[in-house]
C-alpha cells in the first residue's frame, strides 16, 4: 500500500522559512521593528492627510508629531533591516555548511550520479538563492504590516470606501495567479537547464589544456556545447522574468486606474467628504509601494523555491546527528563478502554494470592483489569492500560479524585508501597533532618529498607537485591514517621505476610486517610476487585466484 507519509513535501515559499527557526529572537526583533516601522508610516500618512486638509493652519503637534515620527520610522526600518541582512549572513554560513554535510551523508552512488558540477551547483548558486529568498520574507512581513495598517486607516476613514478597495486588491492578487504559476514554473526549467550549464563550465576549467590545444574542438565546444546550454538557460530565465514583468507593471498600472476610479467617477455615485478622497488617494499611493515592491521581489523568492526543489529532487541525506564513530563498534578480524552482488548505475539501464556475485574472504596481514582487463570491475569492488557502495545483496562481516547500514561508517574507519584519482587536502586534516606531524615528516623523507613539501601549522606547504608526488603525498596521507587495512588503486601506476620497485618490494612488505592488511589493485603483474594472493577479475566478478610463485631474484624486501 502507498504510504502517503512517505511522500515528500514540494518545497514552496513557505518552507523557505524554516530556516528562521533556529534564529527565532533575531527574527522576532526584527520583525517587531518592522511592524513598528508599518505604524510609524501610516500614522505619517495620517499627519500628512491632516496637514494637506489643514492647508496653512497647521498645530504645533501635527508638526511635531510629524518629524517624531519620521526618527521613529528611520530607527525601527533601519533596526529592523541590518538584523535582518545580519540574519541572512548567518543563515547562508549555516545552510553551506548543513548543504555540505548532507553531501558528505549522501550515499557516494547518489553522489556519483549527480556529477560534480550539480555538488558544487547547489553549494554556490542554489544556496545563494534561497539565502536572498530567505533575507526577503521577513521584509514582506514588514511590508505587510504597512499595508494592513494603512487598510486600518482606510477604514477608519470610510469603511464603504476600504471595502471597495479591498474587493479591487483581491480582484488582481487573483487575476495575476496564473501568470505568477507560470513564472515559476519557467523558473524551475531554468534551474534544470542551469545544471547543463554548469558541466559545461566545469569541462572549460578541467578540459582547459584540451580546449587551448584544438581550435576546432575548443570552437564546437564553444559554439555548439557551452552556448547550447547558456541559450537554454537565458531561454527560460528570459519567459520567467517577462511573466513576472507584466505581473509587476499590470499591478502597477492597475494601482493608478483604482486611483482614476476614485477620484473621477466615485464622487458622482457617494457623497464623500473631500478629506476623505485626498486620505484614500494618498493610501492607495503609501499601498502601491509595499505591493510594487512584493511584485519586483517575486522573481527573488521564485529562484529561492525553485534552489529548494533542486535540491529536494537531488535526494540529499537529510542531516543527521553526528554520532561519533569507531571502529571498535565492530570486532577485528578477516572481511568476508558471501555472494556479494551491486549494480552500478550509468545514465540509462544499458550502461549499467554489474559486480559480482562474489565470494571473497581476507585474512588479517595479507597482501593481496587484484588484477584484470579496464573495466573488468577492479574499482567497483574496492568501494564496496571499503562500504563506500552497499551491496545489493548478499553480506559483508568483518571478524563474523555482519556489516548491516547502520554499521557501515563504524566499518569504513577499518580503512585507509589511496584512489587512483586521489585528491590531496592542503590541511593534514584531523592529523596535525605533534605524533603525526613527526610521522610526516619521516614519511616525507622517505617518500623522497622532504625537499619539495614541509609540514607547517598543520599544513602541506604546497600539494602543486607532478601527478607521481602528489600519489607519493597521497600515500603519506594514508599511512598517516594508521588504519589496519590499506587499499591502493594502481597507485603505483604513475611512479617511476625505482620508485615502484621501492614500493612494490619494500613499503608493501613493511606494512604487511606492522601488522596491515593490504589490498592492491595493480597491472604491474612483474610485482605480483609480492602478494600473497592475486585476483583476476573479469566481467564484474572473479574469473581466478592465483598464489604467486616467490621470485627468489627480486631481493630481500628488507
Ligand atoms: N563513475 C562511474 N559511474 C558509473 N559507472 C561507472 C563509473 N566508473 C565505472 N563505471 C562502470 O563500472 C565498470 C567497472 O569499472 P571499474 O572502474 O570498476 O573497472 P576497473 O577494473 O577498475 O577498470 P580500470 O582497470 O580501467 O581502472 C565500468 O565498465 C563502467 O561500466
Amino acid at each position: 500500500m502507498h504510504d502517503r507519509r512517505a511522500r515528500p513535501r514540494r518545497a514552496g515559499a513557505w518552507s523557505l522559512w524554516s530556516v528562521f527557526a533556529a534564529s527565532k529572537s533575531t527574527l522576532a526583533v526584527s520583525l517587531v521593528t518592522g511592524v513598528i516601522a508599518g505604524a510609524a508610516s501610516a500614522g505619517l500618512l495620517d499627519l500628512l492627510t491632516r496637514g494637506i486638509a489643514a492647508g496653512r493652519e497647521q498645530t504645533t503637534e501635527v508638526v511635531v508629531g510629524f518629524f517624531l515620527l519620521c526618527v521613529v520610522f528611520l530607527a525601527s526600518s533601519a533596526a529592523s533591516l541590518l538584523l535582518l541582512s545580519r540574519l541572512a549572513q548567518d543563515n547562508l554560513f549555516h545552510l553551506r555548511l548543513g548543504l555540505a554535510r548532507r553531501i558528505l551523508e549522501t550515499p557516494l552512488h547518489v553522489a556519483e550520479a549527480h556529477g560534480a558540477h550539480r555538488l558544487l551547483a547547489v553549494l554556490t548558486e542554489d544556496a545563494n538563492s534561497i539565502v536572498a529568498a530567505q533575507k526577503l520574507l521577513p521584509t514582506l512581513v514588514i511590508e505587510g504590516a504597512k499595508v494592513v495598517a494603512v487598510f486600518v486607516y482606510l477604514l477608519w476613514l470610510s469603511p464603504l470606501l476600504c471595502l471597495f478597495i479591498l474587493l479591487y486588491v483581491g480582484v488582481v492578487l487573483c487575476a495575476r495567479r496564473p501568470a505568477l504559476t507560470r513564472a515559476q514554473g519557467w523558473l524551475d526549467s531554468a534551474r534544470r537547464t542551469e545544471n547543463a550549464l554548469f558541466g559545461a563550465l566545469r569541462s572549460l576549467v578541467e578540459g582547459g589544456k584540451e580546449l587551448r590545444m584544438n581550435a576546432r574542438r575548443r570552437r564546437a565546444f564553444l559554439d555548439e556545447e557551452l552556448a547550447r546550454a547558456a541559450d537554454d538557460f537565458r531561454g527560460h530565465s528570459i519567459k520567467a522574468q517577462t511573466s513576472f514583468v507584466l505581473v509587476e507593471r499590470s499591478s502597477d498600472t492597475l494601482f493608478f486606474l483604482f486611483l482614476g476610479l476614485l477620484l473621477f467617477l466615485v464622487p458622482r455615485f457617494l457623497a464623500v467628504a473631500p478629506e476623505t478622497l485626498t486620505g484614500f488617494a494618498l493610501g492607495t499611493m503609501f499601498l502601491s509601494g509595499p505591493l510594487g515592491m512584493v511584485g519586483a521581489w517575486l522573481p527573488i523568492i521564485g529562484k529561492g523555491v525553485a534552489a529548494m526543489r533542486n535540491i529536494e529532487a537531488m535526494g540529499l541525506a537529510e542531516p543527521a546527528v553526528a554520532a561519533p564513530v569507531d571502529r571498535a563498534a565492530l570486532p577485528p578480524g578477516a572481511i568476508e563478502l558471501r555472494g556479494v552482488t551491486y549494480r552500478r548505475r550509468g545514465p540509462t539501464d544499458d550502461s549499467s554494470y554489474d559486480l559480482g556475485p562474489i565470494d571473497l574472504r581476507i585474512e588479517p596481514g595479507e597482501i593481496l592483489f587484484v588484477t584484470g582487463g579496464n573495466g573488468g570491475g577492479k574499482t567497483t569492488l574496492a568501494l564496496v569492500l571499503l562500504g563506500l557502495f552497499a551491496p545489493d545483496m548478499g553480506e559483508i562481516r568483518i571478524g563474523g560479524r555482519p556489516v548491516a547500514a547502520a554499521d557501515r561508517e563504524a566499518y569504513r574507519q577499518n580503512f585507509a585508501a589511496v584512489f587512483a584519482d586521489a585528491h590531496v587536502f592542503e590541511a593534514l586534516l584531523g592529523y596535525s597533532d605533534e605524533p603525526s606531524r613527526r610521522r610526516a615528516e619521516e614519511l616525507l623523507e622517505r617518500l623522497r618529498l622532504a625537499e619539495k613539501v614541509e609540514v607547517r601549522d598543520g599544513r602541506f606547504s604546497t600539494v602543486e607537485l607532478s601527478r607521481g608526488q602528489r600519489k607519493r603525498l597521497a600515500l603519506l596521507a594514508a599511512c598517516l591514517e594508521d588504519r589496519p587495512i590499506l587499499v591502493f588503486d594502481e597507485w603505483a601506476a604513475e611512479q617511476d621505476p625505482a620508485f615502484r620497485e621501492m614500493f612494490y618490494r619494500r613499503l608493501l612488505p613493511e606494512l604487511k610486517a606492522s601488522g596491515k592488511t593490504i589490498i592492491a589493485i595493480s597491472h604491474d603483474d612483474r610485482y605480483f610476487s609480492s602478494a600473497d594472493r592475486v585476483l583476476r577479475m573479469s566481467c564484474g566478478r572473479i574469473e581466478r585466484e592465483e598464489t604467486p610463485v616467490v621470485d627468489e631474484t627480486a631481493g630481500s624486501p628488507a
